[in-house]
């Protein structure tokens, strides 16, 4: 076995620099159809990216325009138009429907301090620059694609933004205002409105990520009086986001959470009771547009302005669930399930919706079909309404970023490949079995040392699920291209988290990486994945810790029977739920694994519950039904324990930690770290201040990912 793994961290730094240079696509808006002076009719296409810089320590994010002519069928020429153009200080930006002017939120620092503009351009003027901050309407403007957003009514005369409701000033009983900030007030022709006692008042937040996003309100522009206005109207206990200009611009169309008793955590979870809501803004009349019992989101209105289509799934109970795809008819009031929950993935291969985000503009030209991009099994494709014309793609992860005047614009990648091609097409007219022309405006560069491929799994009879029998899943598998015959290689194993998401064919850096230095990996899609019909998430809650665990491990024996990898040097990886299930494989299978990773990991099911955001969730993946009036209940409790990996461990543990995560707090990996400790078992525990629960900021993930790869050298002493 002369097979040699990278183990120089010189080396292996080198590597990870080099590949981490591809960007990734973060959005495209096409532009209005202009015909130039020889008749010949093209469209910009706006592009916009983002990519590490390992040396300014950040994402950077850039844009890039091309030019594609056109016939309306099909592309007849396309290009780059200049070089990119880095991005600073934009939160938001959007191009007026004509295309003739652009709005900006800006944040700009000015003698030390935050302030937000907004900003009206034409041709190339700055027509008005709007300080926010010193307006004092509202508090800051909601840049997350949660709740937030910056849309031109029809009529481009208006503007219309989510940001933070106003709070007043609030001052101690025993602090008197300085002079300076009377003389301020007093210059500023505005002395600040201020309230007493209300200093240290908790004020709830929508849980990780969305911290400090607790009351959002809906403001509109004036454009052409400069005046900012916030929305009266909207109930006071929902907290309205996704929202749009009604047709004719007669109101404003927004979803709805609500947020009582309490707030829980938003981020991954589309399961919250929330609504279609319609507010009017002459008499400031709201209407609920949905049924109040179920959870919506991802609301996009027609081109020719006649319907709403939107996402639906139940409230509580699984976070991730196949979506109903649904319409609401603006004239007839009516709604209509277009694409209902998939139990079993079909005869055709179609396994629903799975989804919590429709791409921004999602309509066909003729107000008929719905492109959705969503896993389907391995793989993320994108579908168009009718079900039978799924575009037939080659393997790999297709993702719409667009599709304006029926003029697609496309990312795809693959485990192999970055996903730096940028693709348009014209979708074929409805019931036409044409295939799409893709055209290629920006190509990608293979990467020709990895192989990958899609396994699929069928668990032994005695681990069927009784309630959910026959269902299957599947793995992505990645080696080194080209080892010699009788090599074996070290193998990484990596459960996702969740646990109900998915390890799509993407390009995914680390794991690249890894293989580029020797290893394999292995990813599973456990039952209980999206991607695969209702029926396998249902599948999971109330086993977990057992059925995702034994797939996992089913997996990597079957696997290691085929003889090309080492069963001496396994180890295993994984973030979240995915750590959970990481360190129940270490602590049921004690010495398989030789090394184990784990990102801000569930260790105790039981002590989470009460200092996550979603407190939902151990409730329902131990089996549980949740309501917000429960209260502890020992035998709950006892379950919840009894379900964590909290056990006899003999694995050495790399912990990497996120201090401000709210999902899975820190905490939980410090329990796991002094149980270790105590059972003198390696441990290592990397705490990262200013990081959340994905550890993504650029010097925690770079720092965590050689972290990990010199952990797994060591360990699996290569
Ligand atoms: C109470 S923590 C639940 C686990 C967490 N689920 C949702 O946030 C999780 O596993 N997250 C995944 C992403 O889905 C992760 O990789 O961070």
């Amino acid at each position: 076995n002369d097979f040699i793994v990278m183990t120089n961290p010189e080396d292996i730094s080198k590597l990870y620099r080099e590949l981490s240079l591809f960007p990734s696509l973060t959005r495209a808006d096409v532009g209005p159809v202009i015909t130039s002076q020889y008749g010949g009719k093209y469209s910009n296409i706006y592009t916009e990216w983002s990519q590490r810089d390992l040396e300014r320590n950040e994402n950077v994010k850039f844009c890039r325009q091309y030019i594609v002519f056109h016939d309306d069928k099909s592309v007849v020429y396309s290009g780059p138009s200049g070089n990119c153009t880095e991005i600073k200080g934009e939160l938001l930006s959007k191009d007026s429907p004509s295309g003739d002017m652009k709005a900006v939120v800006r944040e700009s620092i000015i003698k030390g301090e935050d302030k937000q503009f907004l900003e009206i351009w034409s041709k190339n003027i700055k027509v008005k620059s709007i300080n926010l901050t010193a307006l004092k309407k509202h508090g800051k403007v909601y840049e997350d694609d949660q709740f937030g957003c910056l849309v031109w009514s029809h009529s481009e005369t208006h503007l219309l933004y989510v940001a933070e409701r106003k709070r007043l000033k609030a001052e101690s009983f025993f602090q008197s205002c300085s002079l300076a900030d009377e003389e301020e007030g007093v210059k500023m022709g505005k002395e600040e409105e201020t309230t007493k006692g209300e200093q240290f008042v908790f004020y709830e937040d929508w849980g990780e990520t969305l911290v400090s996003k607790s009351s959002p309100v809906l403001c509109v522009l004036d454009i052409e009086g400069s005046n900012v206005s916030v929305l009266e109207g909207v109930p006071d206990n929902i907290s309205p986001g996704q929202a749009f200009w009604a047709p004719s611009d007669t109101g404003v169309v927004f979803v709805g959470w609500w947020h009582e008793p309490f707030r829980l955590g938003l981020k991954y979870s589309p399961n919250r009771r929330s609504s279609l809501f319609y507010v009017d803004l002459t008499g400031g009349q709201c209407e609920q547009l949905s049924s109040g019992s179920s959870a919506v989101c991802s609301p996009k209105l027609s081109p020719d302005q006649c319907r709403i289509i939107y996402l639906e799934c139940a409230v509580y109970g699984p976070h991730q669930q196949c979506s109903r795809l649904c319409m609401y008819d603006w004239y007839t009031k009516r709604t209509s399930v277009v694409v209902d929950v998939v139990k079993r993935p079909r005869e055709d291969g179609f396994a629903g919706i799975y989804s919590s985000s429709l791409s921004p503009l999602c309509w066909s030209a003729d107000s008929q079909r719905i492109l959705v991009s969503c896993p389907q099994g391995s793989r993320k494709v994108t579908t168009p309404r009718h079900l039978s014309e799924i575009i037939k793609s080659p393997g790999g992860s297709w993702s719409l970023l667009t599709i304006e005047r029926n003029l697609m614009v496309v990312s795809w990648s693959s485990p192999n490949c970055p996903p730096s091609l940028v693709m348009v097409g014209f979708l074929p007219l409805g019931g036409s079995r044409e295939e799409v022309d893709w055209v290629v405006l920006e190509d990608s560069q293979t990467q020709p040392d990895i192989d990958w491929q899609i396994l699929n799994f069928t668990p032994p009879p005695e681990q069927d699920n009784s309630q959910y029998p026959g269902l299957d899943f599947d793995a992505l598998l990645l080696k080194p291209k080209d080892v010699k015959e009788g090599v074996k290689l070290p193998l990484i194993v990596t459960p996702h988290g969740g646990p109900h998401s998915v390890i799509v064919a993407d390009w995914l850096l680390s794991s690249s990486v890894l293989c580029r230095m020797g290893f394999a990996i292995l990813l599973v899609n456990y039952r209980g994945s999206i991607g695969y019909g209702q029926d396998s998430i249902s599948s999971l809650p109330g086993n977990v810790g057992t059925q995702d665990v034994k797939d996992v491990q089913f997996a990597v024996e079957s696997v290691l029977r085929g003889g090309a990898f080492d069963e001496q040097k396994v180890a295993v990886a994984g973030g979240s739920h995915g750590g959970f299930v990481a360190c129940h494989l270490i602590g049921q299978y004690p010495e398989f694994y030789k090394a184990c990773v784990a990102r801000n990991p569930v260790i105790n099911l039981a002590s989470m519950i009460g200092s996550t955001d979603i407190p939902d969730w151990c409730m329902v993946e131990a089996g549980y039904n949740y309501s917000t009036d429960c209260l502890p209940d020992p035998a709950v409790w006892e379950q919840m324990l009894n379900k964590s990996p909290i056990k006899h461990v003999k694995t050495p543990v790399l912990l990497t930690l996120g201090e401000d995560d709210k999902r899975v707090p820190p905490k939980q990996g410090i329990e796991y770290y002094r149980a270790l400790k105590a059972l003198q078992v390696p441990v290592r525990l990397l705490w990262y201040p200013g990081n959340n629960h994905s550890l993504s900021k650029v010097d925690a993930e770079s720092d965590g990912f050689m972290n990990i790869a010199l952990w797994m050298t060591q360990h699996l002493s290569l």
